[in-house]
């Protein structure tokens, strides 16, 4: 699913008035109508007290909309106008009249702190007071409002936004804005719903269609794409019957020093589940035996010293290395990293103690086989590329670190964001369970095994993060998160796969 920009919502809202031969007041109606429909839906006419906040542009008469037909419905509904500016939107005045033609318990102002109503903790407030038109902080008696709402423990539902978060730009810290419990967005996402530093205001989401111009949604580029089930389905590329293990490729995993070979072992194992034909593992001798005992299917070659890598030549032609997990940054490993890196033309995937060995050695950049896959996570990032100024900033950064060096960056978290060619891939499975040792690990066999399939770097990018996470949630929902530990990701790839097409 594609995430626009507040500008082009904007847009799409125009066109689909003048394509659909509609008003906006009847575009405000549709929008809100699947709102409301939603909440009765929850709600099943239970009689809880429903405090709506409406702003007076048309979030707010989004808001009218949703109060009026919650009201027709028989729900227990008080409406306050929070009155920031008296110049009211068309669409929010033809609606105050059609909500007092509904009810005889007319909407309460508010104008300062001394309105605020009292809001119980058991009631259920829904915040329609700003949408995508804010354009400033919240100022005055509107941020202690927001305060007040916040505070009351109350149920928050928003429609479209949270009041208070810009859909462009980081709130400051002394900016206020509604902590949703649940969001109900308009026909896409809005990328500050998935940045680190704004996400939690959201809570739970839900994406209505209201049935914006399809013309401009599927030819406008967005500012990201969501990566779910049907956009991971479509990237996956089904086996011929007719095949041998030749056709899957070779992956080559390379790390591990005394005390790591785990992490290889989780890469290896995460690149056979994942369907690599052939797995190998280039370690140092110490993890010999681990290796061969604890993953038969793999290949073991080792290095000439015990504990770390120090001559990597593994006399191979593999489709794919993936280099870095647990491999350390001995002086004798970097030179070792070096050559590899000389020697290699395919794509590569760089992880961990490969990334870091980069930071601190920026020539090996240019070495970098393009299209190569680096899979950071936020620290590692910010000794790759530097600081950032805030989540907007950072996204920036990266995307010119992947332009000038030609390679795909996934960068790791509670939504994983992959770059490449351009665009911003947002992942949209997993679950905090998941961070756990080991998960990059298998993160990295599990896209290395599909780069040894034939899939290209990006796609494996973006197919492997979203199966990762997939195996994440099958594990989560028998074991816990608490529970659930990075082996399981990696034996759970049948079971992600096999959801992939189950519904
Ligand atoms: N295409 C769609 O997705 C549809 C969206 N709908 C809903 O419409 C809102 C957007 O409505 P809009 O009227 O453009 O904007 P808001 O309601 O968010 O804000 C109204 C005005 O408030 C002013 N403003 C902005 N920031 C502040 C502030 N900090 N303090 C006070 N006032 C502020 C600003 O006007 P100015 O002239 O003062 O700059 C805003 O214009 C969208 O989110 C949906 O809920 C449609 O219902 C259906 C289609
Ligand atoms: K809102």
């Amino acid at each position: 699913m594609k995430i626009f920009s507040a500008a082009q919502l904007k847009k799409a809202d125009e066109l689909s008035i003048k394509n659909q031969n509609i008003t906006s007041t009847q575009l405000m109606e549709r929008a809100a109508s699947h709102v409301s429909a939603e909440i009765h839906k929850r709600l099943q006419n239970s009689d809880i007290a429903i405090k709506i906040f409406c702003g007076v542009g048309n979030n707010g008469g989004d808001g009218l909309v949703i109060a009026r037909q919650l009201i027709e419905k028989g729900y227990n509904v008080k409406v306050f106008v929070v009155n920031y500016t008296d110049n009211r939107s068309d669409d929010f005045l033809i609606n105050y009249d059609r909500l007092k033609e509904t009810t005889n318990d007319w909407p309460e102002y508010i104008k300062s702190a001394s309105d605020f109503p009292e809001i119980d903790q058991n009631e259920f407030v829904i915040d329609a007071i700003f949408g995508i038109g804010l354009n400033r902080p919240l100022e005055g008696w509107i941020a202690k409002l927001v305060d007040h709402i916040n505070y009351s423990n109350a149920f928050i539902l928003s429609i479209d936004m949270p009041s208070g978060l810009f859909s462009d730009r980081i709130p400051g810290e002394e900016d206020r804005v509604i902590s949703a419990n649940f969001t109900i967005s308009f026909q896409t996402p809005k990328l500050v719903f998935f940045l680190p530093q704004t996400m939690d205001f959201v809570g739970d989401l839900q994406i209505l269609d209201i049935g914006l111009d399809r013309e401009f949604l599927s030819s406008e580029k967005g500012q990201a794409e969501l990566i779910s089930k049907p956009e991971a389905r479509l990237l996956y590329q089904p086996r011929k019957s007719n095949s041998h293990k030749g056709n899957y490729g070779h992956t080559l995993v390379v790390g591990g020093s005394y005390g790591k070979i785990g992490s290889v072992l989780l890469s290896s194992k995460a690149a056979l589940r994942t369907g690599a034909g052939l797995v190998s593992t280039f370690i140092p001798k110490c993890g010999y035996t681990i290796l061969q005992t604890a993953l038969p299917e793999a290949m073991v070659i080792v290095d000439k010293n015990d504990e770390k890598l120090t001559h990597i030549d593994h006399g191979m032609d593999p489709s794919v290395i993936c280099f870095g997990m647990g491999a350390g940054k001995d002086p004798e490993t970097l030179e070792a990293f070096k050559q590899l890196l000389e020697q290699t033309k395919n794509p590569m995937l760089i992880d961990a103690d490969g990334l870091n060995m980069i930071s601190e050695h920026k020539e090996l950049l240019k070495f970098l086989p393009k299209q190569s896959v680096l899979t950071p996570h936020p620290k590692e990032l910010q000794r790759l590329i530097g600081d950032w100024k805030d989540d907007f900033d950072k996204l920036k950064k990266v995307e010119e670190f992947t332009r000038n060096h030609d390679v795909i960056l996934v960068l790791k978290g509670s939504h994983t964001f992959i770059f490449g060619e351009g665009n911003i891939y947002i992942n949209n499975s997993g679950n905090p369970g998941m961070a756990t040792a080991g998960s990059g690990d298998v993160l990295s066999g599990i896209i290395s095994g599909l780069i040894s399939q034939q899939y290209q770097p990006l796609a494996a990018a973006i197919l492997g993060v979203y199966l990762h996470g997939l195996s994440g949630d099958i594990v989560a929902e028998n074991r816990s998160y608490q529970a659930l530990i990075s082996g399981d990701i990696a034996e759970n790839m049948g079971a992600a796969f096999q959801s992939l097409f189950a519904d």
